[in-house]
């Protein structure tokens, strides 16, 4: 499978000791090449795929990066011109621009990786750990014959990587011993974006057409766009939101998780949910968080009636400040919390609420409107 594992357990929280590793990996930075599977709406880069550039920075500071956005019309070509005036040194944009591509769809999208990959010959391809990346890059990846690497959290050297296994209780270093290319999903969480800075590089990337002629009519029709549901709300973003707060099975109904809501308006906050919070119907499911549900690493982690399974903390352990309520002292969420409250949320809950200040909750884009950042 062209790939070595390493295991260790995760004692704490942070991530030190796989310097030990460093020694045993040949450094062959300076010949990355990354292509970079890019998501764009609106006309702007997503912040995951500016995590996935960052991510690319990071195997190398002299990473040549082509940055890949795909689609048609005005909003791709926004998003290449935005991409392009920003991105880093020694990159550009690679822009596939057909009808066919309009939809994201993932077989057409690996058919399209396969071609560019046969044309550029990359070192690196490395898509965010979306939906999007992860239905897409696995798929390339089996067209190009190469074992993928998902979930990366830290890259050390260029084919040496560290990902969470069993729901994030062991970090796994992997060396990918197989050919090229090293095809990796990164969490966005552990790439953080640089700041955007307030005026954009002078020199833009060059920005060039994918020759789509090989892309047969066949490819394009391989699978069938039907439609897409999101739901509009005005809550921030659960994947990138500053503070999220979360409901648990002691919420015990649908009803009840309006506190929740409520919570978090006051908050300016994201809302998630546990797993039995989602399965009892409380709320969607695209609000659960944890090992099958979103990867959220926020400034501030509110927890209510959650127990703390070890399934649920893959999702948010690495949030930097985590606040628990639970009415069972022993409950598991304790060992993880900084701020821990042993109580009855129904007793809590209405009362911050009252007391918190009201505040006017705009929800900041997933996007990046007209810059990325300076690398
Ligand atoms: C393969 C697999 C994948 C999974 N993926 C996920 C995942 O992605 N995300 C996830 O969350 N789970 C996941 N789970 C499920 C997970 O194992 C737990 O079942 C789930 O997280 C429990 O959710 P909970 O904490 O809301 O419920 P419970 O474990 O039932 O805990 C409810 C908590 O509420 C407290 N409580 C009750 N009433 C009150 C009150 N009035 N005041 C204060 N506290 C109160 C209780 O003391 C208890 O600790 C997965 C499981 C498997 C097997």
């Amino acid at each position: 499978m062209g790939a070595l594992m390493m295991l260790r357990t995760l004692k704490n929280r942070s991530f030190s000791g796989f310097s030990l590793l460093r020694h045993l990996s040949p450094t062959n930075s300076r010949f990355a090449s990354t292509l970079v599977l890019g998501e764009h709406e609106s006309g702007s880069v997503k912040a995951s795929s500016l995590s996935a550039i960052a991510a690319a920075k990071a195997i190398s500071e002299e990473n040549s990066i082509s940055l890949l956005l795909a689609g048609t019309g005005p909003s791709l070509q926004e998003a290449a011109s935005n991409a392009a005036s920003s991105l880093p040194s020694n990159s550009q944009v690679l822009l596939a621009d057909s009808e066919g591509l309009k939809h994201p769809l993932a077989e057409t999208w690996a058919e399209l990786v396969h071609m560019v990959q046969q044309k550029g010959s990359y070192s690196h391809i490395i898509a965010a750990s979306s939906s999007f990346g992860k239905n897409v890059l696995p798929r390339a990846a089996a067209l190009l014959d190469v074992s993928p690497i998902t979930d990366v959290t830290e890259i050390s050297e260029p084919r040496l990587f560290i990902r969470p296994i069993y729901a994030g209780n062991a970090l796994c270093t992997v060396r990918y011993t197989g050919a090229n290319p090293t095809m990796l999903t990164i969490r966005p969480t552990s790439f953080p974006v640089p700041n955007i800075p307030s005026s954009k590089n002078s020199d833009a990337a060059p920005i060039s057409q994918v020759d789509l002629s090989t892309f047969s009519e066949a490819i394009l029709r391989k699978s069938r766009y039907v439609k897409h549901t999101f739901q509009d709300t005005e809550r921030p973003d659960l994947g990138s939101a500053k503070v999220v707060v979360t409901g648990g099975r002691g919420l015990k109904s649908a009803d009840n998780f309006k506190l929740i809501e409520k919570l978090a308006e006051k908050l300016g906050a994201a809302v998630g949910a546990t797993r039995a919070a989602v399965d009892a119907g409380f709320v969607p499911n695209e609000l659960q968080v944890g090992q099958t549900g979103k990867i959220v690493a926020p400034d501030l982690y509110m927890a209510f009636g959650v127990s703390g399974a070890i399934q649920h903390l893959a999702g948010m352990k690495d949030s930097k400040v985590i606040v628990a309520v639970n009415k069972d002292a022993d409950a598991p969420i304790f060992q993880v919390a900084d701020y821990g409250l042993v109580g009855d949320l129904f007793e809590v809950l209405p009362e911050l609420i009252e007391k918190l200040p009201e505040k006017k909750n705009k929800k900041p884009k997933d996007v990046i409107p007209s810059s990325l950042p300076a690398y």
